[in-house]
């Protein structure tokens, strides 16, 4: 991870100013995904680059010491190591940006990689995933549970209510006590965006997520109808550029939720490029939410390296 965001004070002068042209937004996603993609091996390095940015997600309610284990696994060695060779890339190291689960698998994620001897981080979901509606004390303490448990990222959830009410004070009030639980471990922030309504909602809660500390800010939980889309990454990376500009800080950007297809992992990394620069290219500045990703990027790399698609049973850990 990068050098992190230490927040500022509250402007609410700035969050009120906040208008957004749909129309722009819109166009500007247009653009974005007509964008001409990489090819051959320009094209399966892009997809590597890709696989390095990703958080390999588990979080289901079925979840348990075994499947979590598998995920480490994968994620320490996500491309199998003889394509790897093919490509000449098997001694760079190449793993996942990280593992994400629940809390209460954080234990299993940091047991699995300590006996890998990997340094991965683990990431959590915390504060009442993905809803965010239990007490405040409760959200805190499962933030600190997950760091003395050895989580190294907390992606926190807002409270929709206060960002849907207008309360940004509240809400800024509250990420900033996140953020302090959250010690060392990098915060990410979830803004839910398929619940707060507008364009407008959606640049606000960003600004006041990251004048409250978060290292990232990220669409979605995955859970919401609506999750990751390019209209609502256009609107957020605009608020990250915003805010570097005024502070000199640089903010993360995960999009998460729904992202199955290695073609969209490309146009994520266009988009990063194209609105952000180079600079947000890695993992220590992009994430990318997903649980069936890497499955679809091992099948394009694996008929880059051999002309053809994999039976299943090639792939087993995909
Ligand atoms: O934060 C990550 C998301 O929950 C993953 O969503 P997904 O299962 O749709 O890939």
């Amino acid at each position: 991870m990068s050098a992190r965001n230490p927040g500022m004070d509250l402007d609410l002068e700035w969050v009120s100013k906040v208008r957004v042209n749909t129309q722009a937004v819109l166009k500007r996603a247009q653009q974005i995904q007509s964008v001409k993609l990489a090819k051959k091996q320009w094209q399966a390095a892009w997809l590597l680059k890709a696989v390095t940015c990703i958080d390999l997600t588990t979080l289901a309610g079925d979840d348990t010491h075994s499947n979590v284990h598998r995920l480490c696994l994968k994620a320490v060695q996500p491309v199998p190591y003889d394509l790897l060779k093919s490509m000449g890339m098997h001694d760079r190291g190449l793993t996942t940006g990280a593992v994400c689960v629940y809390p209460s698998r954080v234990a299993d994620a940091v047991k699995t990689l300590k006996a890998a001897n990997s340094s991965l981080p683990v990431a959590s979901v915390a504060t009442g995933f993905p809803a965010g509606q239990t007490p405040l004390r409760v959200r805190l303490e499962e933030v600190r549970g997950a760091v003395a448990d050895g989580a190294a990222e907390i992606d926190i959830v807002i409270n929709r209510t206060l960002a849907l009410t207008g309360q940004w004070e509240a809400m800024y009030d509250e990420i900033r006590q996140f953020r302090e639980a959250c010690g060392d471990a990098h915060m990410k922030t979830i803004l839910a965006i398929g619940e707060l309504g507008t364009y407008t909602n959606v640049y606000k809660a960003s600004l006041v997520s990251m004048m409250a500390g978060s290292d990232f800010i990220k669409t979605s939980t995955g859970k919401e109808s609506v999750n990751a889309t390019y209209p609502v990454a256009i609107v957020m990376v605009r608020a990250i550029r915003d805010y570097f500009l005024r502070t000199g800080h640089k903010v993360g950007f995960k999009p998460a939720g729904g992202i199955r297809t290695a073609q969209e992992s490309l146009v994520w990394l266009a988009l990063m490029k194209e609105e952000l620069g180079d600079e947000w290219l890695s993992p220590h500045l992009f994430r990318l939410g997903a649980s069936s990703l890497l499955a679809d990027i091992e099948r394009q790399i694996f008929h880059y390296v051999t002309g053809r698609y994999p039976a299943l049973h090639e792939l087993p850990m995909a």
